[in-house]
């Protein structure tokens, strides 16, 4: 899909940015919509769906699976298979460069009695598989071929009958515990996960709508101890998909960083356990209203108003990191803008996901003239206000879609262009990233 030749893209300083946004629909809600609708019995009906490249995959796996999903209008409609009901894939799954599409679609079908092959982009086929193979092979699966590290291509053969198993995750990834989660769905009695540091929650929270038999315990340390009960009767639901605060992430820092702009960004999914980059902005001393906070269909959403800010650097306590781990490349921007250093530490999970963001944000940074120490699992940037003598860099994207929007979002402030050496890959979770940015002002192109 992406074998085309490299099409890089510019941005360069820009006017004030002004007008009002609405991101695409939210990349985690939107799998597990399609997932789940594809799973229960009836219709599921989903509204502002994010078209990503990424979630179209597991769209298209759920329906090698049995399941039928079709856009009807504005609405996507998925029919379930009904009862726990798989039907094993005749061809490979191909999720292309979706970690979250993979991973909790082995959790998905990793305790069904078929086998499965799963096949991903080159960003992907790096990306470590291990980590929920593992608690699936507690449950009887077996892993028939992989490259070397469990890395893609993958084939997996589920048990004749899985165990359900008590699983702590060993890494804040809610990948992971998603993955154990629905690989219990098919389990008969009760699996535990539990989770040290809490992620976010939309598993549980969708799961529990959908139908399924889920209580979540936090203890006194403030583990999460989540019960899931097998196979449960899950029906059909109507979901309304928040804005994602992911994406929203980008407009959000370029209003803050390009003097006088002035942005209402709407329908942003609240959750908190998504919203560490607006914490961390506030702090710096970004100048962002919430309006309009409400509750639509379980989640909290709300309009944000964001204008042109003087930021300062803050430490980002490591706690925070799971609320905004997709967050860090354009926090990172940011902090270049900031007056004085803002340290991130507790990044290790930065280093696997579409490319080693604590990496490739560092080089392009450097590449940009910005002064940054890339530690292990840290990064420290020291602003310059202005933006003054930044930018005129080329940037590898490294197949990261993350690193291709934070970089233009820099260019939009700093004193000279900056150029990504790719734009494909912005498609797999923001199709519309440079029609939005243009609309508000931004001289992208
Ligand atoms: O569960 C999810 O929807 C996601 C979990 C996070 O990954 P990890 O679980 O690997 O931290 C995040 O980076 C990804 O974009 C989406
Ligand atoms: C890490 C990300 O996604 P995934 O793991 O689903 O590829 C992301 O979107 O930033």
């Amino acid at each position: 899909m992406h074998n085309a030749s490299p099409r890089p893209l510019s941005a360069a300083k820009s006017e004030a940015l002004t007008g009002r946004a609405r991101v695409p629909g939210d990349k985690s809600i939107s799998h597990r919509a399609l997932m789940f609708g594809g799973l229960a019995a009836g219709e599921t009906r989903i509204t502002g769906l994010l078209e990503g490249e990424d979630v179209l995959r597991t769209g298209e796996a759920m329906r090698a699976m049995g399941a039928r999903i079709e856009k009807q209008g504005q609405e996507w409609i998925a029919v379930g298979t009904g009862n726990g009901a798989l039907l094993q894939p005749k061809d490979a799954l191909d999720f292309g460069n979706a970690g979250t599409g993979v991973r909790l679609t082995m959790g998905l079908v990793g305790s069904y009695d078929m086998e499965t092959r799963f096949v991903g982009d080159a960003s992907l086929s790096k990306r470590p598989m291990g980590r929920v193979l593992d608690p699936l092979r507690e449950m009887g699966l077996q892993v028939v071929s992989a490259e070397a590290g469990d890395r893609l291509p993958i084939t997996l053969r589920g048990p004749k009958h899985a165990a359900p198993i008590s699983y702590r995750v060993p890494m804040p990834s809610a990948q992971v515990k998603s993955a154990v989660l629905l690989a219990a769905l098919n389990v008969p009695g009760v699996t535990t996960v539990i989770e040290p540091v809490a992620t976010r929650d939309h598993t549980e929270k969708m799961l529990a709508g959908f139908g399924a038999s889920l209580e979540v315990e936090t203890d006194a340390d403030g583990v999460r101890h989540i019960r899931i009960e097998g196979q449960p009767k899950l029906t059909g639901q109507t979901i309304a998909v928040p804005g994602d605060p992911s994406s929203a992430a980008f407009p959000l820092v370029a209003a803050v960083l390009v003097p006088g702009s002035d942005v209402v960004i709407e329908n942003m999914l609240m959750n908190p356990t998504r919203t560490g980059l607006v914490t961390t902005l506030l702090e710096m001393g970004a100048d962002i209203t919430i309006l309009e906070r409400r509750n639509e269909g379980g989640e909290d959403v709300a309009d944000l108003r964001v204008r042109g800010s003087e930021l300062k650097g803050v430490t980002v306590p490591a706690e925070r990191a799971p609320s905004m781990i997709d967050e860090y490349p354009v926090l990172a921007v940011a902090a270049s803008f900031a007056e004085g250093e803002t340290r991130m530490p507790g990044l290790e999970e930065l280093r696997v996901k579409e490319s080693d963001r604590l990496s490739a944000v560092a080089e392009g940074l450097k590449a940009n003239g910005v002064d940054c120490v890339e530690g292990e699992a840290s990064l420290s940037v020291t602003g310059r206000p202005g933006g003054r003598g930044l930018g005129g860099g080329t940037v590898s994207t490294h197949l990261d879609h993350r690193i291709a929007m934070s970089f233009l979002v820099m260019g939009l402030a700093a004193e000279k262009p900056v150029t990504i050496d790719d734009q494909a890959m912005i498609a797999t979770s923001f199709p519309d990233f440079t029609d939005l940015m243009r609309r508000l002002g931004a001289r992208i192109g």
